[in-house]
């Protein structure tokens, strides 16, 4: 089978290349800009028609959540315009999209975890083209499987582990949010899913297979939580480490507003795929071990 992902280097594409890499049956390719640029739906178009592949990762997006503020415009090209053409392409090759989307669509307002039809209500301009991509891609593709995840990261790109380690290299104490919940995920994981997901539609790509689906890590934090969590684990493998300082949301200020409380129910995605992520400390405890021994003097 040939998966064709949008986007080179972001911390999901290169996951799933990794994932993938010594399993049988599976082609992983990817192409990116300037070939594949979301922002030239032709661009988009004619690269996956080239490719011919069985299935289509939509992972490229506008990502910077706090630049989308400004950005508008673009972020909505890119995450609404770029998606629907990729969802298209793959339409017309008569093959599913898998399309990753977030858990900022939602307000954040509700108490327990979202399910898949709880109502959205993004509060930043990144969550708004983002739905606005989930909308796109429904529309242009049936065969389609929108994956909200959520708080990504891996040894790749830039990330929130990546963010503290770094960050703990010169400071002895770091403020970090306690007041935001959500589930870190690993994009490992997330490329584990989405290899499940793809042999489940090339077995037998029933209706219930479609639509939307959340998958992220099992369990909850805050992102102080996450940050103590990242630093327990670099600690005990003789990586940097900073207190944690819990600060409110009002003591963070940033441009873009971010949901309170974005945990997401993946029950769904284990009743219809019989699939589930690991709890999220123990996927963080090995990416941050890794992290810290690829920086290691050799
Ligand atoms: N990161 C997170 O915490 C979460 C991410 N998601 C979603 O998951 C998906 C993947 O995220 P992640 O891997 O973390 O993202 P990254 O920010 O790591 O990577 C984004 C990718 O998109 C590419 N890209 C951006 N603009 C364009 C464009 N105009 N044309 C072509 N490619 C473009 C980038 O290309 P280049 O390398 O050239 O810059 C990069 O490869 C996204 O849809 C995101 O919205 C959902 C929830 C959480
Ligand atoms: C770096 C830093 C962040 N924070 C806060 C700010 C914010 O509320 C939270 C996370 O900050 P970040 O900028 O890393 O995260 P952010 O860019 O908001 O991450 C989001 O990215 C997009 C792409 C998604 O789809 C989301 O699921 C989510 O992962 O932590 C601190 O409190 N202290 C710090 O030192
Ligand atoms: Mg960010």
């Amino acid at each position: 089978m040939k998966i064709l992902v949008t986007g080179r280097e972001g911390q999901i594409a290169r996951s799933l290349v990794e994932q993938a890499r010594g399993r049988p049956n599976i082609v992983m390719e990817t192409v990116g800009r300037p070939e594949l640029d979301l922002v030239k739906p032709e661009s988009v178009m004619a690269a996956i028609r080239e490719r011919k592949p069985d299935l289509v990762v939509s992972a490229a997006a506008y990502t910077a959540v706090d630049q989308a503020e400004d950005d508008v415009d673009m972020a909505l090209t890119v995450n609404a315009g770029g998606a629907r053409a990729a969802a298209k392409a793959a339409a017309e090759l008569g093959v599913p999209v898998v399309h990753l989307s977030t858990d900022y669509v939602f307000s954040g307002d509700k108490a327990g975890a979202y399910l898949e039809d709880d109502p959205v209500g993004p509060q930043s301009a990144y969550g708004r083209t983002k739905l606005a991509g989930e909308v796109a891609v429904a529309d242009a593709n049936p065969k389609h499987v929108i994956l909200r995840t959520a708080w990504a990261y891996s040894p790749f790109g830039r990330n929130f582990v990546k963010t503290m380690l770094a960050q703990a290299q010169t400071r002895s104490s770091i403020g970090v949010v306690c007041d935001q919940f959500g589930n870190p995920t690993s994009a490992l994981d997330i490329a584990d899913g989405i290899l499940h997901i793809a042999r489940a539609l090339a077995a037998m790509p029933s209706a219930d297979k479609f639509g939307i689906f959340h998958l992220a890590g099992t369990g909850s934090t805050s992102w102080a939580g996450f940050a103590e969590n990242i630093f327990v684990e670099s600690r005990s493998a003789g990586g940097p480490f900073a207190a944690v300082q819990r600060i409110s949301t009002a003591e963070y200020p940033s441009k873009a507003k971010r949901p309170a409380n974005s945990r997401l129910s993946t029950d769904k995605l284990a009743r219809v795929y019989g699939w589930r992520a690991p709890d999220w400390r123990l996927s963080c405890a090995d990416i941050v071990r890794r992290l810290v021994q690829e920086a290691a003097p050799t």
